[in-house]
């Protein structure tokens, strides 16, 4: 059942639309990512469903409930992370947390939250004297502190180092597990890819895609890159003609071929037949950074494994 539903929501900025008509429901207990570029309209959507922007058009509805109508309600099973500035910089992390706690009816116990976030040692450190990182375990600790049913984390792991990042996702999955819905927004493509049942790309304000992290990779065009240098000149065309080649391109005598599982064998096969030697052949799978800008136009798989190459 879906416990966050989006329908058709609008929201300009001076007469400049940075939400454009976006819907998609979110069921309960599921990690629902939302990925798109800087400035798509992500932020300014989990806004309008944590009751902090108002749609020009369109409905929100949380547990059924109206965000904005019925603030107070939602506010009880919604946690949020907090902007920085919503915090004094004298306050302590253990006021902060005994304070947000306060709040709610049936809070957790944010002792131990503190302690699964690292954040134990620093319970009588003030705000204002909290590494980024450190600033950032705290805002996620707020956001639970109320055992919300929904919690909607915006960029989770920025500023976090690569442990700390991985210490969140597995705080994150108890959290799912525990049967908290996750409304996520991120531009870690590896955090989405492992974190998040399904994911709403967004460009331009509207969700152009939205699917699994494999349903959106096998969407994006296509799903393995081959490239190869031939010894001998090949014929661009009867590449592209192999099953499942969707595009061939030649640069400075290297082939890329974007294709599937199909294709690999295809081309092994074609240069079998015409005694062609392939010199350092490869074969990429997709990841969901290629499906990400494949959907969010930007340039192809093929052109970007060619730019990665020359980079190398
Ligand atoms: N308060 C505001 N006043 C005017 N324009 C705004 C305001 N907030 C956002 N915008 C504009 O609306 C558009 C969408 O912004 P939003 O913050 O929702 O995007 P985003 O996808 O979250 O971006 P980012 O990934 O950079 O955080 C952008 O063009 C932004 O400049």
């Amino acid at each position: 059942m879906a416990i966050i539903e989006v329908d058709g929501v609008h929201k300009a900025y001076a007469g400049r639309p940075a939400v454009d008509g976006v819907s998609f429901a979110v069921d309960e207990g599921e990690i629902f990512g939302i990925l798109g570029p800087n400035g798509a309209g992500k932020t300014t959507t989990v806004e309008c469903v944590e009751g902090l922007r108002v749609p020009d058009s369109g409905t929100v509805r949380v547990a059924g409930l109206d965000p904005v109508a019925d603030h107070d309600r939602v506010t009880l099973l919604l946690g949020a992370q907090l902007q920085e500035s919503e915090l004094q910089p004298k306050i302590t992390v253990g006021e902060a947390l005994e304070l947000y706690s306060a709040f709610y009816p049936n809070p957790a116990d944010w002792r131990s939250q503190a302690e699964r976030l690292g954040l134990h040692t620093k319970l009588t450190t003030r705000f204002g004297q909290l590494s980024g990182g450190q600033k950032q375990r705290l805002s996620i600790a707020l956001a639970l502190v109320g055992n919300p049913r929904v919690v909607v984390l915006d960029e989770l792991t920025t500023g976090l180092d690569p442990r700390a990042r991985r210490d969140t996702w597995q705080l994150i999955e108890e959290v799912r597990e525990s049967g908290v819905t996750v409304l996520l927004v991120t531009h870690f493509m590896e955090e989405a890819q492992r974190l998040c049942d399904r994911i709403a790309v967004i460009d331009k304000g509207r969700v152009v895609a939205l699917d699994t992290p494999s349903g959106l990779i096998a969407k994006a065009g296509s799903s393995t890159v081959i490239s190869f240098t031939p010894s001998q000149p090949l014929d661009d065309a009867e590449l592209a003609r192999l099953p499942g080649a969707a595009s061939c391109e030649s640069r400075n005598g290297r082939i890329v071929i974007n294709g599937n599982d199909e294709t690999v064998n295809a081309v092994i096969s074609l240069l079998a037949r015409l005694r062609i030697t392939a010199h350092q052949l490869r074969v990429a799978e997709a990841t969901l950074d290629d499906a990400f800008l494949d959907l969010t136009e930007h340039p192809g798989p093929a052109e970007r494994h060619a730019l990665t190459e020359r980079a190398v």
